[in-house]
């Protein structure tokens, strides 16, 4: 299988935080993210949790506004987060898992035990032609009910992968690996479009990039940290770059 262009997403949610660790409006999050659209990025996404702890509404807003990239959704299956969605209608929503407590998201959504639930949630928002996406782990399962429910795409959940390679227990990591790799190849086999993220970093993109299945990559949080030492334009382009040599 030739593999197509691997677009980048850049997740610029953590720009957000800085900024509201002091309240008011720097650093600013659609500045970023004119940045990043300018540096290669082939999407921008941002995730407005029920919290607001990083993205707000205004960003939302803002960003819709200001992006000539596409605007991928990252929201809960809330009805306000719906409502929300549907005013917009940002080329892409991405379903997620949310929990009030986590410090970051924690696996991926539970979509098998949710089926009925979710199939109704989604389908108006792909009334209104937004591509619908479900953050998921690499589970057959929960593949195999995204696909029944009617996402048009998947996000695997790279977390516990990169969490292994940053503990140093390569046997976990390789095997979370096999995982990715696996189901990346069922979910394309089902006619699903595959992402993935979370977590990714230099030293971990190069592997999940190789899956020809997989078309998109979401980063943020690593790029954001990297910025503060090298600047947003570079540390986007070093990722490309590493992309697109895995890819090569
Ligand atoms: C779903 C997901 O992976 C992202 O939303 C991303 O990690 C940034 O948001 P949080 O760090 O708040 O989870
Ligand atoms: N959906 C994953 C994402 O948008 C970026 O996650 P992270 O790189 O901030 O962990």
């Amino acid at each position: 299988m030739s593999a197509e262009y691997l677009r980048l997403g850049v997740n610029i949610d953590h720009v957000a935080t800085v900024r509201n660790a002091r309240g008011g409006v720097y650093p600013d999050p659609i500045r970023a993210a004119k940045i990043a659209e300018q540096a290669g990025a082939d999407g921008i996404t941002a995730h407005l949790r029920e919290d607001r702890r990083h993205i707000t509404d205004a960003d939302i807003d803002g960003l819709m506004a200001a992006l000539s990239v596409p605007l991928n959704f990252e929201m809960a299956a809330t009805d306000e987060m719906q409502k929300i969605a549907l005013r917009h209608k940002p080329h892409a929503v991405c379903i997620v898992p949310e929990k009030r407590e986590e410090r970051t998201t924690e696996g991926g959504l539970e979509v098998a035990r949710e089926e009925n639930r979710l199939a109704h949630f989604i389908a108006p928002l792909r009334e209104v032609g937004c591509r619908v996406s479900i953050f998921i782990a690499a589970d057959m399962k929960q593949i195999e009910a995204a696909h029944r429910i009617g996402a048009q795409v998947i996000e695997l959940h790279t977390g516990a992968y990169c969490d292994a390679h940053a503990e140093g227990d390569f046997a976990t990591r390789d095997r979370e690996l096999e995982t990715l790799r696996e189901m990346s190849a069922f979910a394309h086999s089902l006619g699903l479009e595959v992402h993935a993220g979370h977590g990714l970093t230099y030293d971990t993109v190069q592997p999940v990039a190789a899956f020809p299945e997989v078309v998109e990559l979401n980063i943020g949080h690593f790029l954001i940290g990297e910025a503060i030492f090298r600047g947003l334009t570079p540390a986007i382009a070093e990722m490309r770059r590493l992309m697109d040599e895995a890819r090569a």
